[in-house]
């Protein structure tokens, strides 16, 4: 049975190298993809993972109706044998109703990549419609870990090292502003804001010492 999976994690966890080893096996193997992504750091209708590889993909455009671009590509007589869909969570949640009717009408699997939670800890509007929908959620198996060792499951914004938890939900990362970065952190570390350089920071400082009133 064709499924509509949903591989998430925090940043950084491996999310595109799997997109695109799950692509390189099945064409490896003649089938063909239909790769879709949206805001990728490496530019418009790039697919790519920290590792250095990247292929070329759709790049989702606002509005864009996903199902209707699968029935036109294949009624042009052209291929696709499954659809890869990464950054899924800037996919709008009627995209993701798409995506699953490609699995349910045309019998495609539909292997989405994206992480949940933005850097407030809010569920992004196209992972909750993936987590709502997808016949399976699969967290990827590589931790990305807290600068203290524990498993990273959350995202911090981070400007100049510093946490921060107001701005808007979609700022792409390592692009245009340099200033603007983000780090995987546990829920712990997150809830106090508690970055790598915060905490190298508070090491520094010495330690202030009560002082006794007489
Ligand atoms: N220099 C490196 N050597 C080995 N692995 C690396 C290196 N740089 C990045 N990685 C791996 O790549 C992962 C990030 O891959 P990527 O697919 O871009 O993540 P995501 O899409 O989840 O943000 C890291 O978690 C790490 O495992
Ligand atoms: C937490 C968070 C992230 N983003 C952006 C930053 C990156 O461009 C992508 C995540 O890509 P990755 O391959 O998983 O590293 O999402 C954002 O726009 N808003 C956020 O809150």
């Amino acid at each position: 049975m064709p499924e509509l999976v949903f591989f998430s994690g925090t940043m950084d966890c491996g999310k595109s190298t799997l997109a695109l080893q799950i692509e390189h096996n099945r064409s490896a193997r003649g089938l063909q993809g239909m790769i879709f992504t949206r805001d990728d750091r490496a530019g418009e209708g790039k697919l790519s993972s920290r590792l250095g590889l990247v292929t070329d993909a759709v790049e989702v455009a606002d509005g864009q109706d996903l199902y209707v671009h699968l029935v036109d590509h294949l009624s042009q007589g052209r291929r696709a044998d499954y659809v890869i869909a990464d950054e899924a969570q800037f996919l709008a949640p009627e995209q993701i109703d798409q995506l699953a009717r490609v699995v349910d009408d045309l019998d495609l699997d539909v292997y989405a990549f994206g992480i949940t939670t933005d850097f407030r800890s809010k569920l992004f509007p196209g992972s909750q419609r993936l987590v709502e929908l997808a016949d399976r959620v699969e967290v990827l198996q590589v931790e990305a870990l807290c600068w203290c060792g524990a498993r990273a499951t959350h995202n911090a914004r981070t400007l100049g090292g510093h946490m921060v938890v107001e701005g808007a939900q979609v700022v792409v990362g390592d692009v245009n502003q340099p200033d603007i970065g983000y780090e995987v952190l546990c829920r712990r570390h997150h809830r106090r804001r508690m970055t790598a350089a915060t905490a190298r920071a508070s090491a520094l400082s010495p330690d202030v010492l009560p002082v006794e009133t007489v």
